[in-house]
């Protein structure tokens, strides 16, 4: 059986089109997936990562951005240590929609839930939405900002990494250790990780840009998964 210190659950959340399953296979496969279509209801993968000679166990869930799968995505949020939320640095709608992305996470997920705004597809060069401009709304609204780019690998270990130690130094001053945990820098290493895969639902049909209706029939499980912190 693997043996890990902490289990922590990661949320992504953001329009269709974003890029968050690109995201999360850069991330928990090492690849680009070619040709991917959009994402029905939920999808899961888990990552083990070492951080601080800890291990760490990240369960990471990614939701469809389409409106119809709302209600069973939603159900998924309240659980949730971390809320990635993505959007497109190349396409302004996707930016438009975080207001009503954050009112979702405001009312379905805890209210001491880590959040950070993620600025996707650096490597494009048609950009709509200067870094500036996200920062500062990631600044207004209290969540941690970074650029990525899926395609190219950019960030994205990072961008978990940081998470990771940052709910690690959660999780140590709320069990009285020291607090200075949560100021632990983050490793970019890869070394010791293994991968499992999970998934209650599918990529099916072609997913675009801004929005997207496409897609057919939704298969995913039921909402709430008992995760917790362990250690
Ligand atoms: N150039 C570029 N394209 C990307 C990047 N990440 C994703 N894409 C492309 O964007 C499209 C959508 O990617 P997905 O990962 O399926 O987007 P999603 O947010 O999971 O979409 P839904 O499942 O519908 O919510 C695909 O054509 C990807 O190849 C990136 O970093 N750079």
């Amino acid at each position: 059986m693997e043996e890990y210190k902490f289990l922590f659950k990661i949320v992504l959340v953001g329009n269709a089109g974003v890029g968050k399953t690109c995201l999360v296979r850069r991330f928990t496969q090492g690849l680009f997936p070619p040709g991917q279509g959009a994402t029905i209801g939920v999808d899961f993968m888990i990552k083990t990562v070492e951080v601080e000679g800890e291990k760490i166990k990240l369960q990471i869930w990614d939701t469809a951005g389409q409106e119809r799968f709302r209600s069973i995505t939603q159900s998924y949020y309240r659980s949730a240590h971390a809320l990635i939320l993505v959007y497109d640095i190349s396409c302004q709608p996707t930016f438009d929609c975080l207001p009503d992305w954050l009112r979702e996470i405001q009312e379905y997920a805890n209210s001491k839930v880590l959040k950070i705004l993620v600025g996707n597809k650096t490597d494009r060069e048609d950009r709509e939405i200067p870094t500036q401009i996200g920062e500062e709304f990631a600044k207004q609204h209290d969540m941690y900002f970074l650029e990525t780019s899926a395609k190219e690998a950019e960030n994205v270990e990072r961008l978990f990494y940081e998470i990771a130690a940052e709910l690690i130094g959660q999780a140590r001053s709320k069990n009285g250790s020291s607090a200075a945990a949560a100021v632990a820098a983050h490793r970019q290493s890869d070394g010791n990780s293994s991968i499992g895969l999970g998934s209650f639902s599918v990529k099916a049909a072609q997913s675009n840009c801004c929005g997207g209706s496409n897609s057919s029939s939704n298969n995913s499980s039921s909402g709430d998964n008992n995760t917790s912190q362990a250690g």
